[in-house]
């Protein structure tokens, strides 16, 4: 089987600005149940904002009630009016601090990684199979985790830099409108600045996650591929390669950070330089006889006011960027569509399979892998797919488990097409027996379990009974209790292989797929495995995937594949004697004494 080691380039970063009205649904929507909770949480702390401005704008006419001769009547009104504003700020902002105390944005979280781990489940297996471990985990986690947790706190800052001045300078107008008009340009001025710097923050985003993504798979491959590489003695050379991608990471890191903190400097000059400038605008005026000194002393103070949550909304610009890369990323995790369901539903009750006129290509712009493709595997018989590799015989079977749909053509079971069979359901008619085994780190009993959860101890023991299991579950430390993670790679690529067998035996599935289960194996772990598997196949449609012809040579049919295409079929012994494709392969393994000769009939 090839297995699809293909690693998807990185899609090409967008340069783009995210309009806020996207960003903001692809909150709510990430969201999900605690959107209202979320929206009221925000919206309380844009109403808290607004009024710390208000409330800061009262400095105007309590400074007016002062200068120069103070005048109690004045004053206190104002006092009280500010002190109930600067109250009603404190609770709006509790309220809305309130999403990550009470544990709401936990909640979002939490529901947002079960929404992915579920999207994960539905998703078309080829689009799966294309992300590699390490990459998928830095999505989900690193997207979730460690950037969407600081939404409320980073639009608290976003809102304090930009609202409440915003708020001031509209009373400001009032009092004199060109200091009002000066600061409402110098504020504001943060939004198509910040809008401007964008694509290049936004670039330098996506490329660092991507190369955080990278790397991440990477460490994955290389910690879970030692094995190969230390006996392919390529370690070094992989660990090379890892290094380049460490390299590749800082380097990125170093341009981000240049790319990031240059304009950063550059929008905090500006507006420093902006606000210089509406004071000296001020003195001016003042000196000119034409503005009021209560006037500039209340606005001295505003902006003083105004000077910390700017800093702190520049240095944390960055991680606003943060956020929208990863709503991004999971918009377009959870916008991968399933594969539709065709209606009415139908449940087969035969279990031929038969291929239609398939056409196949995995993706538009690929070649195509499978053209015209008819064939048909009678219920109850086994059929061994072979051929050149490459030919496309993994391909056939995974149009069977509908991991892709065809292009044109129709694959059935039964006489049903695969689009109308429930996803659930058709997982339940086949078992898969790969090459390459998963173990997941549970006990030994649960991942034989997995296939059947209502099974019960005693199913569980006899499956692994007849799939010759039992000699090596019992000598484990804890038996049936041992966990896979404890034992490591203790158990051999035959048990591992055999557990496999125990689950799809557990499963009982009218069709069997066996992909080269028996072809990494040394003879006697393969003697096992082969007992194993006629315990599996008795009256069950089996396919085999077989490189070598003498595995198969007992099977009741033999389709041979090549380039996409059934080029002929039959028993062995008729295409020995067609002489053509079959014969050829059969002549070449034999002349190369690739052969077994103990052929045993699977
Ligand atoms: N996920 C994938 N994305 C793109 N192309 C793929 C993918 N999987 C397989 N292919 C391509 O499709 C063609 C058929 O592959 P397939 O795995 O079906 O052949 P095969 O006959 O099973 O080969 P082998 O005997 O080596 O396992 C090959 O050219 C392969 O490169």
């Amino acid at each position: 089987m090839s297995t699809t080691t293909a690693t998807t380039a990185p899609a090409a970063p967008r340069a783009g600005v995210t309009p806020w009205r996207t960003l903001w649904q692809q909150l709510m929507r990430s969201a999900a149940s605690e959107a209202p909770a979320l929206r009221r949480a925000l919206f309380g702390l844009m109403a808290a904002a607004l009024l710390q401005g208000l409330a800061l704008a009262c400095l105007l006419p309590l400074f007016d009630a002062l200068l120069p001769a103070p005048h109690w009547g004045r004053a206190w009104p104002w006092l009280v009016v500010w002190t109930a504003l600067a109250l009603a700020v404190q609770v709006l902002r509790w309220r809305a601090l309130g999403f990550d105390y009470h544990g709401h944005m936990a909640t979002m979280t939490h529901q947002l990684r079960t929404q992915l781990g579920e999207q994960l489940r539905r998703m078309p297996l080829l689009k799966l199979q294309d992300k590699r471990a390490g990459e998928m985990n830095a999505h989900l986690l690193g997207s979730v985790d460690e950037n969407l947790n600081y939404t409320v706190t980073i639009f608290n800052f976003a809102a304090q830099a930009v609202l409440t001045p915003l708020a001031a300078a509209l009373v400001l107008m009032f009092w004199d409108w060109r200091l009002g008009l000066a600061m409402l340009l110098v504020f504001p001025a943060l939004i198509p600045m910040y809008r401007w710097r964008m694509p290049a923050f936004g670039r330098g985003f996506r490329i660092l996650a991507q190369a955080n993504a990278r790397a991440s798979g990477d460490i994955l491959e290389y910690s879970q591929g030692l094995p190969v590489l230390r006996a392919a003695r390529s370690e070094g050379a992989r660990a090379q390669r890892l290094q380049e991608s460490f390299a590749h990471l800082e380097n990125v890191q170093v341009i981000g950070q240049q790319k990031g903190s240059k304009p950063n400097v550059i929008i905090a000059s500006v507006v420093e330089v902006g606000l210089l400038l509406v004071m000296a605008a001020g003195v001016a005026w003042v000196v000119q006889g034409s503005l009021s000194v209560a006037v500039l002393a209340a606005v001295f103070v505003m902006l003083t006011r105004f000077a910390e949550p700017l800093a702190t909304f520049i240095s944390f610009m960055s991680i606003f960027q943060l956020i929208e890369t990863a709503l991004e990323r999971v918009a377009a995790l959870l916008a991968i569509e399933p594969l539709a369901q065709a209606m009415p539903v139908q449940i087969p009750t035969r279990y031929d399979i038969a291929f239609d006129g398939v056409d196949f290509r995995y993706a538009q712009d690929a070649s195509p892998v499978l053209q015209g493709f008819s064939a048909h595997m009678p219920a109850h018989s086994l059929t061994a797919l072979v051929g050149p590799s490459g030919g496309g015989k993994t391909t056939v079977t995974r149009l069977l488990m509908r991991h892709a749909d065809p292009q044109a053509g129709r694959v059935t079971i039964g006489g049903v097409d695969v689009r109308a069979i429930a996803p659930e359901v058709l997982n339940s008619l086949v078992s898969v027996v790969f090459q390459d085994v998963y173990l997941f780190d549970d006990t030994v009993l649960n991942n034989i379990r997995m296939a059947r959860l209502e099974a019960s101890d005693d199913e569980v023991r006899e499956a692994a009974r007849a799939a010759q299991c039992l000699d090596f579950i019992e000598r484990l430390p804890h038996g049936w209790n041992t966990r896979i993670g404890e034992i490591g790679g203790r158990l051999s690529g035959g048990e591992r292989q055999r557990i496999s067998i125990a689950r799809a035996l557990l499963k009982n599935a009218p069709i069997v797929v066996l992909d080269e289960p028996t072809a990494a194996l040394d003879t006697e772990s393969e003697v096992a495995v082969q007992r194993a598997i006629e315990a599996l196949v008795q009256n069950k449609t089996v396919i085999v995937i077989a490189h070598r012809l003498s595995t198969i040579a007992g099977a009741q049919q033999i389709l041979v594949i090549d380039q996409g295409r059934a080029l002929e079929h039959g028993k062995h012994a008729e295409l020995i004697t067609h002489h053509g494709r079959y014969a050829a392969l059969w002549k070449a393994q034999q002349s190369v004494k690739q052969w077994r000769v103990s052929s045993t009939s699977t």
